[in-house]
């Protein structure tokens, strides 16, 4: 037996190993196949017990396999004929890939670093964002702060935007560093946050209106008028940590690399289309019409999609309330590769590289060091850009949208070879892209953590860390430890 080294996993060796540290990424490795990963805590799982779990995405792969090497008998029933979920890569020319869904990781999410690195994925190094902002018809460059065409306050001039965030957030008692600690909020701090948009927080504490209207835009795809609580785990991601990184060859590696030590217990292409549960057993009907029995269920299935399926007997009325209220939001990005980054010329690059009120929230370049020398962006739609973008026509609308920045930035996109889009109302499978914690529903963060009798709930949408990784990692982890407190994380397992 040789103990992985990934559990003593350090910032510095997850770099290394990465190659993100003195050279390109790594080469790929296969991880061991699935025989010589056969679960080696077979015998010191007291009790097997059938789970099926709902979702081949990161969470339900998780507590999949976290419960697969206790020794259970899991089955992972997936609504697509693909694993991954929201991890959705797209080919482009010379080998490139950009990415529908999930786009980048950093390092300040341990468990989504364990998983790539106990699979030994190669690494593409990316920028953190220097972006131009484009606000209220005015341009400001990040990278020259003196003089902003904005009305800021004497004391939010010549700092950056993510310092100026980081002041508001500690006179109010806010440190973005504790936010991303597992038991965030503490019942203070939730009463105290549970009212608060960003906006009103910002004013609380003097923010001029030309601050807000700046990290509105930042902000993307939450405005500051979404409520704080759901912000700051975002903040803290987008602040605390300027390593990017993404997976070559596509973020969606990671899901399959997981789904092929599970082999032939991951179903796809078998939707569940009910719920039923005695005292002493589960099932779920799936669309085909087959009928799969177990002791205990996790669902990560989205509330989209959820709340339309029949469940007996029916959810008690707060998690049903839960089921019902979370709120969705629409996403579109537009993808465009370029002859060359030439944007790297202008100063201006990364994770974001344009942020705006324009009908584009973001311009993100996630080229950093991919082999094939093309440039590599994709324009970021969210809310209400997002929905009027799809009520143009099919065939020009991307296309559009590249045109109005070829506009606001001339020069910056004159060689395009590609555009595309990827649209998340439109994937039948959850008809949207994020969850998002309505204003005052604090209550919700318990609510999602308590399973209802032998159906447990996990997926990104069940943590504060909605729409990152991260918090499908957590949400798995902490659902197939409600069914065997011993589950641990991918990295921490022994292997032959
Ligand atoms: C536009 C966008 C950008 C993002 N950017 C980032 C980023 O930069 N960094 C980051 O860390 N994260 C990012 N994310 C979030 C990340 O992709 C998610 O956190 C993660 O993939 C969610 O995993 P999950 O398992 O919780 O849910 P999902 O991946 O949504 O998995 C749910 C699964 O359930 C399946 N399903 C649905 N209905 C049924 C049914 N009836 N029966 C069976 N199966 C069903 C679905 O097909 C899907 O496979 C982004 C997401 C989007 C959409």
């Amino acid at each position: 037996m040789e103990r992985t080294r990934a559990n003593q996993l350090n910032r510095r060796r997850f770099l290394a190993q990465a190659g993100l540290v003195g050279g390109v990424g790594a080469v790929a490795t296969q991880p061991g196949s699935s025989q010589a990963l056969a679960a080696s805590n077979l015998a010191s799982s007291s009790k097997p017990s059938r789970v099926l779990v709902l979702g081949a995405g990161m969470s339900g792969l998780t507590a999949a396999l976290a419960l697969h090497r206790r020794g259970h008998d899991v089955q992972v029933l997936e609504y697509q004929n693909r694993i991954g979920g929201r991890l959705i890569s797209v080919p482009l020319k010379n080998g490139q890939t950009t990415e529908g869904g999930g786009g980048h990781f950093r390092t300040n999410m341990p468990l989504v670093c364990g998983y790539i690195s106990r699979f030994r994925l190669p690494l593409i190094a990316m920028n953190d964002g220097c972006p131009r902002f484009h606000v209220a018809g005015q341009i400001g460059d990040a990278n020259l702060m003196q003089p902003w065409p904005w009305e800021l306050q004497p004391g939010e001039r010549n700092v950056s935007l993510p310092s100026l965030l980081a002041n508001a957030l500690v006179k109010v008692g806010i440190n973005l560093n504790t936010v991303l600690e597992p038991h965030w909020p503490n019942p203070q701090v939730l009463k105290q946050l549970d009212p608060l948009t960003l906006k009103s927080l910002l004013q609380s504490t003097g923010a001029s209106e030309a601050l807000i209207r700046l990290i509105d835009a930042y902000a993307a795809e939450a405005t500051v008028d979404t409520a704080v609580l759901a912000l700051l785990p975002d903040f803290a991601y987008h602040f605390a940590d300027r390593n990017l990184f993404r997976i070559a060859g596509g973020n969606e590696r990671l899901p399959q690399a997981m789904a092929q030590v599970l082999g032939n217990r991951v179903h796809l292409g078998v939707p569940a289309v009910s719920i039923r549960q005695t005292a002493n057993e589960i099932s779920v009907v799936t669309k085909d019409g087959r009928t799969w029995t177990a002791d205990s269920v996790i669902s990560t299935i989205p509330f989209t999609i959820l709340r339309e399926m029949e469940i007996t007997p029916r959810l008690l009325p707060r998690k049903q309330a839960l089921v019902d209220q979370l709120e969705w939001s629409p996403v579109v990005k537009v993808y465009v590769q370029t002859r060359t980054p030439l944007w790297l010329k202008n100063g201006v690059h990364g994770w974001p590289m344009a942020a705006s009120d324009r009908p584009w929230e973001r311009v993100i370049d996630i080229t950093g060091n991919e082999p094939g020398g093309y440039g590599n962006i994709f324009f970021y739609l969210t809310g209400k850009n997002a929905e009027n973008f799809l009520k143009r026509p099919k065939e020009t609308r991307a296309m559009e949208v590249v045109n109005q920045f070829r506009a606001d930035l001339p020069g910056l996109i004159d060689e395009v070879v590609t555009v595309g889009e990827f649209s998340w109302p439109d994937q039948p499978w959850i008809k949207a892209a994020f969850a998002n914690l309505p204003l005052g529903a604090g209550w919700m963060i318990q609510e999602w953590q308590i399973p209802e009798g032998r159906l447990h709930f996990a997926g990104d949408f069940t943590t504060l860390k909605s729409g990152w990784v991260e918090g499908a990692i957590e949400s798995g982890l902490r659902a197939a430890r409600q069914i065997d407190p011993q589950a641990r994380p991918e990295f921490e397992i022994e292997l032959s």
